[in-house]
């Protein structure tokens, strides 16, 4: 049987962290870039700790993608994951199995619908990565991904994630996982855009502790509408999240600076559409959302 082939669709910055680990442990990688990249090797960087690692992977565009790839790591923002996928799924080879990794909810389903007859397993990453510049990725954070199937085979992806020294736990509920994360995510990385704060920032500043328990308690009632028990509430669950991470600038707030689209729909959108479908009232996160939809950078 040949070696796997997996490639990186998304190689920002935490697909630049998978990327270039699997390649440092002797996997064979290939970096899928926007369509019409013409075929070449890139030098990617890698610093964790005080080292730096450096890497020559082969990129090309997503039009031209090798014959030959077994895995696909599916490391776009949820917003363009579907669009990414459906551009790759014509040109991909039958049986070839694919990991999304986003944020938020949606983007996981929309991307196992537009691939018919592969396997789809969805993680939950703790990793933290941020990009120096457009080659150098810095893995800021150790963290783990959880993985788990949603559709097909269940595929071992620890056995190419482990070697590469990226933390991996196969999980049966991944739905849970990405769910628990959601909650953490929908009160947290608003409330840092609407302070412009740091995560230890939301605890602090009264306005935006005050609305992390009343996004909590919406997110409670929407999450057990739909099935979901946690033993912490949400507000609980993420004070200690912000307490963990408190010198960290949230990735939706990153984005906001950077003039980038917000994972808004797959965030804060998952608890409204969720809240619409169990006949749960939403207003605070409505509030949230139609807020930032309304700030100039959103849907850039
Ligand atoms: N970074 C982190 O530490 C963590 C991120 N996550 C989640 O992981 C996901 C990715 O985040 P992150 O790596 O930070 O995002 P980035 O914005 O750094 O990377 C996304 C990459 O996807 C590329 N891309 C988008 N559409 C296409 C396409 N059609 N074809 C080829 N490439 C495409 C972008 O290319 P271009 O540059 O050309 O736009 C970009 O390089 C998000 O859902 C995030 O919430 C989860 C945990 C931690
Ligand atoms: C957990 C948290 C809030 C850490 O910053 C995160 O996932 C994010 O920034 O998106």
């Amino acid at each position: 049987m040949a070696a796997p082939r997996i490639a990186i669709l998304g190689a920002g910055s935490l697909g630049l962290l998978f990327g270039a680990s699997l390649a440092a442990s002797g996997q064979s990688v290939h970096l899928l870039r926007r369509p019409g990249h013409r075929p070449t090797e890139e030098r990617i960087r890698l610093e964790r700790g005080g080292e730096r690692r450096e890497l020559s992977l082969p990129a090309s565009g997503i039009d031209s993608p090798p014959p030959d790839l077994s895995h696909v790591i599916l490391c776009t923002k949820a917003h363009d994951a579907a669009p990414a996928i459906r551009q790759l799924a014509p040109a991909l080879p039958p049986g070839a199995a694919v990991l999304t990794l986003q944020n938020g909810l949606g983007s996981q389903d929309a991307v196992a619908a537009a691939l018919p007859g592969h396997p789809v397993s969805a993680g939950c990453t703790t990793e933290g990565a941020w990009r120096r510049d457009a080659r150098t990725v810095v893995h800021a954070g150790i963290g783990v991904t959880r993985i788990g199937p949603l559709q097909g085979d269940d595929v071992d992806w620890c056995q190419r994630l482990g070697p590469a020294g990226l933390g991996c736990e196969p999980v049966p509920d991944i739905r849970r996982w990405l769910v628990d994360k959601l909650r953490v995510n929908a009160l947290l990385n608003p409330l840092t855009v609407l302070h412009d704060c740091r995560n230890g920032g939301v605890l602090e500043i009264p306005g935006a502790r005050a609305a992390l328990e009343s996004l909590g308690a919406e997110a409670d009632a929407v999450l057990a509408a739909a099935g979901y028990r946690f033993a912490e509430g949400a507000a609980a669950r993420t004070a200690a999240v912000a307490r963990a991470t408190a010198d960290n600038v949230s990735s939706m707030l990153q984005d906001y600076r950077a003039g980038r689209r917000l994972e808004l729909d797959a965030i804060t959108g998952a608890i409204l559409t969720l809240g619409a479908r169990h006949g749960i009232a939403t207003p605070e996160h409505q509030r949230i959302y139609d807020t930032l939809r309304g700030l100039a950078a959103v849907g850039r």
